[in-house]
């Protein structure tokens, strides 16, 4: 199974920002976006999980994605998770899968949201209501809710950000085992280098919202490259057992 990305192209209102890209995404293969503030990962993410108009097509397996498929194959988590609701932990997971909740929970569909949570550590929290949570908690409910509704492409916008360096760790190797043994396709956008060096099995650059730079991050992250995409000057280190390491040193330009 692959994603295939043909020609994708957004625009607000005369403004294109993705022009015309391509790409594949092939199976149990996480696929991170890096790119300066503006550089239309967001809108790349949000435009593939059929959020917003866009040009061009998507396949996956070879078969176009039409907009019923999407809603049901491809999930996304946004970067904003701060919206409010009385609503339990719990009940925000399991709304994941809305379209299998009746008038009757099915037996054992909150067994599984709760084992979903678990994957994050975040069982006790089940009956807490999310607006008396963390930033940090909140971001992890909802990656649990984008992950229950067991998903084939999976999108997720900056899904650490918000998270402490132990649960970085862990929510990464969780997705990356995830995606290994589900087949899962992950995309997501991060601004944490050396995290997309130790997690992704490919990266893409993005400049203005073209391609700049795809592959592995021994290839991507390389200081000319750093310097181009960031405006920054780099040290990249990597030694047999450590993954890659890009060291900032200074703003140029
Ligand atoms: N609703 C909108 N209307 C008009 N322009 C928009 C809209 N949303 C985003 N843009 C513009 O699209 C471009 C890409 O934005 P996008 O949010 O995709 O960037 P990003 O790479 O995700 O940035 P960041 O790292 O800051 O999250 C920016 O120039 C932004 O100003």
């Amino acid at each position: 199974m692959t994603l295939k990305i043909t020609n994708l192209t957004v625009a607000y209102g005369q403004t294109t920002i993705i022009h015309a890209l391509d790409d594949l995404w092939p199976t149990g293969q996480i696929t991170a976006l890096i790119g300066c503030n503006g550089a239309g990962k967001s809108t790349l993410l949000q435009a593939l999980a059929g959020l917003i108009p866009m040009q061009g097509s998507t396949s996956l397996s070879g078969a176009p994605i039409s907009a019923q498929d999407r809603h049901r194959t491809i999930s996304y988590m946004p970067q904003d998770t701060s919206a409010q609701s009385s609503l339990s932990v719990l009940e925000v997971v399991l709304l994941g899968r809305l379209g299998s909740l009746g008038l009757r929970l099915p037996a054992g569909l909150a067994d599984q949201a709760l084992a979903t949570l678990d994957l994050f550590g975040l069982a006790t929290l089940q009956s807490r209501p999310l607006d008396e949570i963390s930033g940090g908690q909140r971001q992890l409910v909802f990656l649990a809710q984008a992950l229950f509704r067991q998903p084939r492409v999976l999108l997720l916008d900056e899904p650490t950000a918000a998270l402490d360096l132990r649960h970085q760790l862990l929510v990464l190797e969780r997705l990356r085992h995830i995606a290994h043994t589900h087949g899962m396709i992950i995309g997501m956008a991060m601004h944490d280098l050396n995290l997309a060096a130790q997690y992704s099995d490919r990266i893409i650059g993005l400049g203005g919202g073209r391609k700049v730079a795809a592959g592995p991050a021994t290839e991507v992250l390389t200081p000319d490259r750093l310097r181009i995409m960031f405006g920054i000057e780099a040290r990249v280190t990597q030694s047999e057992n450590t993954p890659l390491q890009v060291v900032p040193l200074r703003a140029v330009g």
